[in-house]
Order: C-alpha cells, then sequence, then structure tokens
C-alpha cells in the first residue's frame, strides 16, 4: 500500500528520528514539495544519538530546509519511554506554537497500528481503535499518513529509493512492552493466522470511522444543549453509555483522557446529586441543579481569605461581593453583636438565628441552589463569639422582641 494518506497543503513540522520510518517519510513529502520544517529530539541517552542528530541536521541542510532540534537533559531523572515521549510532544507542541505550523507529521506505520492495538487490548482500554490517522494536537493537527504502510514496505522503499536512515539501537531491545509485542508475539500471531495484520487493521479503521461519526454526533448534541448556565445534563444522561462517555472528550479534547478517566465520569454522572465537581489534569467539570460546565481550574481556585471588621465599620470586599457595615435604626441590635467581626466562608456546623429558631447556613445555601463550588464565595459574616449575623446575599439574622426595643443597629448591606 505505497500510496501516502493526505496530508494538508500547509506548513508542516515533521518529526524526523533518522530511523527508516521518518526518512521514508521526509523523503515522500519533500519529493511532494511540502513546505517542510524538519524537528529532531536528541535524546541525549545513547552515544549514537550525536551521530543521528548530526545526520538528520544534515539531510535537512542538503535540502536546504529549516532544522530544530532540542537535546533533553535528564539530570538523574528517570528515565523511560514515555518520559521520553513525553518530552518530544512537548517539543512539537512549543515548536508549532513558535513558528505559527498548525501541523505536525509523524512515521508511524501499520506494525505501529497492530502494536498498539494489541497495547490497547491488554491494558483493557476502554477504546481497542489503535492510532488515528488524523487527531487534534496542540494548536493544530497531527497527521500519520504511512500509518498503512507495513515496515517491510517501508524498508523495501527505502532501499529502491536510496534513502539513508539510521538504525535505532533500542528498537532491537525486547525488554519494553511495545518491542515485546514486535518482536514476539506479532510474529506468533502471524504464524497462527497468516494475513491477520490486514483484518486486524481493517477492523481497527472500521472503529475509528464509528468513532469519528460518534464524536461528531455528541459535539454538536453539547452544542444544541449549551445554555448560559451549562449542558443540559439530562440530555446527556439519556445518550447510551457510549456516547456519554464521548461528553467528556468533547469538553476536554487537549486533556490525554485514560480509559479510568472515562469510568470516572460515567460513575459521577450518574450519582443524583444536586451539585458536584470532578477533575481531569487542569480542569474541573461542575454540576450544579442539571447543568454541567466545565471551567479551567486555576481561573477559580483563589482562595477567599477571611477578614476582621472592628467597631469602626466600613465597605469591604470579599470575592465578587461588596459588604457594608454601618450604624443604622434597622437590622441587628447592637447590644447582640460582639465586635470583632469576622467575613469568611461557611464553615460545617453554620448556623443563623431567624424568626423560627435557626437554621444551618449550609442549608440555607441548598435552598436558593448556590452550586456547591460557589458555597465558599458567599462571605458570612460571625462576630467575636463566633454568632453568625449574616449569610451575605441571603439572610440576616433575626433576633425577634429584642429588635423592637433595641436603640441602635449593625447595618449589613451588599
Ligand atoms: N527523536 C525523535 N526526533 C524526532 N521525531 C521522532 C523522534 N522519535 C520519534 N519521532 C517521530 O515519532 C514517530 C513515532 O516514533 P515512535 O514509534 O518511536 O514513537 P512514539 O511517539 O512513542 O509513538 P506512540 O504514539 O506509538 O507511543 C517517528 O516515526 C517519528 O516521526
Amino acid at each position: 500500500m505505497e500510496t501516502i494518506a493526505p496530508v494538508p497543503n500547509e506548513p508542516l513540522i515533521v518529526g524526523v528520528s533518522g530511523g527508516c520510518d521518518s526518512m521514508v517519510l521526509a523523503h515522500l513529502l519533500h519529493e511532494a514539495k511540502f513546505d517542510l520544517l524538519i524537528a529532531h529530539v536528541h535524546h541525549g541517552l545513547r552515544a549514537a544519538s550525536d551521530e543521528e542528530a548530526a545526520f538528520v541536521e544534515n539531510w535537512a541542510f542538503e535540502r536546504n530546509l529549516p532544522f530544530r532540534t532540542i537535546r533533553l537533559e535528564w539530570d538523574g531523572q528517570r528515565v523511560n519511554q514515555a518520559r521520553c515521549r513525553e518530552k518530544r510532544y512537548q517539543f512539537f507542541e512549543n515548536l508549532m506554537e513558535e513558528t505559527n505550523r498548525s501541523h505536525l507529521v509523524l512515521a508511524h506505520h501499520r506494525d505501529d497500528q497492530l502494536e498498539t492495538l494489541l497495547i490497547q487490548l491488554l491494558r483493557g482500554e476502554a477504546t481497542i481503535d489503535g492510532i488515528p490517522i488524523h487527531r487534534p494536537f496542540g494548536p493544530g493537527q497531527l497527521h500519520r499518513p504511512l500509518v498503512n504502510w507495513t515496515k517491510q514496505e517501508l524498508t523495501a522503499y527505502a532501499t529502491r529509493q536510496q534513502i539513508e536512515w539510521r538504525e535505532d539501537a533500542t528498537n532491537a531491545e525486547t525488554k519494553y512492552l511495545r518491542n515485546q509485542i514486535r518482536h514476539d508475539i506479532l510474529p506468533r500471531l502471524a504464524q497462527v493466522r497468516p494475513g491477520f495484520e490486514e483484518a486486524t487493521v481493517r477492523a481497527a479503521r472500521l472503529r475509528q470511522t464509528i468513532q469519528d461519526e460518534h464524536l461528531a454526533y455528541v459535539e454538536a448534541l453539547v452544542a444544541r444543549h449549551m445554555t448560559d448556565d451549562g449542558i443540559v445534563i439530562d440530555e446527556i444522561n439519556q445518550l447510551p453509555t457510549d456516547l456519554r462517555r464521548l461528553v467528556l472528550q468533547v469538553l476536554l479534547p487537549d486533556v490525554r483522557l485514560t480509559s479510568e478517566d472515562f469510568d470516572r465520569f460515567l460513575a459521577w454522572l450518574r450519582v443524583d446529586m444536586p451539585s458536584s465537581e470532578v477533575y481531569y489534569g487542569n480542569w474541573r467539570i461542575r454540576r450544579a441543579y442539571g447543568y454541567l460546565t466545565c471551567i479551567e481550574k486555576d481561573t477559580t481556585d483563589s482562595a477567599l481569605e477571611s477578614f476582621q471588621v472592628g467597631a469602626d465599620l466600613g465597605t469591604y470586599r470579599y470575592g465578587e461581593r461588596d459588604v457594608t457595615f454601618s450604624y443604622g435604626e434597622a437590622g441587628i441590635p447592637l447590644a447582640e453583636v460582639t465586635f470583632p467581626l469576622t467575613v469568611r466562608s461557611q464553615l460545617p456546623g453554620d448556623r443563623i438565628q431567624l424568626e423560627i429558631g435557626t437554621k444551618k447556613v449550609s442549608r440555607i445555601l441548598i435552598d436558593a441552589k448556590v452550586p456547591r463550588y460557589l458555597r465558599a464565595e458567599v462571605p458570612v459574616v460571625v462576630d467575636a463569639t463566633g454568632q453568625v449575623l449574616a449569610v451575605v446575599g441571603h439572610r440576616i439574622a433575626k433576633f425577634g422582641s429584642f429588635e423592637l426595643l433595641a436603640r441602635s443597629y449593625l447595618m449589613i448591606e451588599w
């Protein structure tokens, strides 16, 4: 299958390790006159790395192509394949941002595809669909146009076209799961069922098509049920499980989600609580009174500091609110108040005196349908004895007949 899957005719970044696969990719794209930037990551781990980096740089130089590289520093950190990969992808992402090239191209091939499918199966991942040819990545997209080429086809092509490459010594080792699959398991499967590769890859492609259609469906559904308060949860809960899980992916397209993340999301959706939240990476997803919203954590995590108010009173800001304390003709009888006052978030056990007796502050906020995540932002005013005087925005304490007899009052306004 020696045709390359379509790649956008726009400025590209090609990840070139110097191995056979990425050299063939770079060659094909260059021959097809794409606008290329060659990117190489020097892992700094093997003696041969310097030579590989120089080889790739030289290849780019001879063709007058821009070349960018990074040498990874490990400073005693543990090195493993996953770490290397993470740093590599970070480099690619930074490069996309820096150079304004929104398309990254990598040389994964059909053997990688089979290995990935088996790994997904062995790990019990939620979706066994292998490597997609195109997927969103960083500020743009990642493309793997060689995903239908076999390793054998790549090597044969390189030999025929006299494309030089450098062998990656770690590829021959079998200590990693991927390499074990490559060297031990795939050859055995081929013996048991010759031609299984084609069938397996075809099944994966079908899964990917279905998955893409489902994703598009869920994206449209989420967009349709998006209101100013968030997405209507009932609409999500009516979806079959497979689609409900995709809501998370639609909400967090840039987060690398594991199957545990999806399971956690489904379990969380099932529990019928008026309000609660769940965290993924830097994001929090909240549900409140039938709506679901998604918020980046940093922007909302600023803890609100409590502060004291002395007898000289005044106006103070707490979170989003201004609270004004003054002396006046109505409000809380001063005889009931001991200074200084404290303004803080509600604490467990807080109760406020009302006409009908005391009431839990948390209950007041629930009845007022204040979502759980906003409750900490409601200022509660307590006096020096710990008595709650006001739940700002909601209630002021009532002292019954004492109120009528009093001469002077504390007024709390917002
Ligand atoms: N050192 C490197 N410098 C630049 N590009 C690289 C480098 N190593 C790998 N690549 C690019 O990534 C592609 C895939 O490489 P490899 O299979 O080693 O990677 P991976 O990114 O760990 O993949 P996977 O997504 O399968 O875990 C290569 O074909 C090449 O395009």
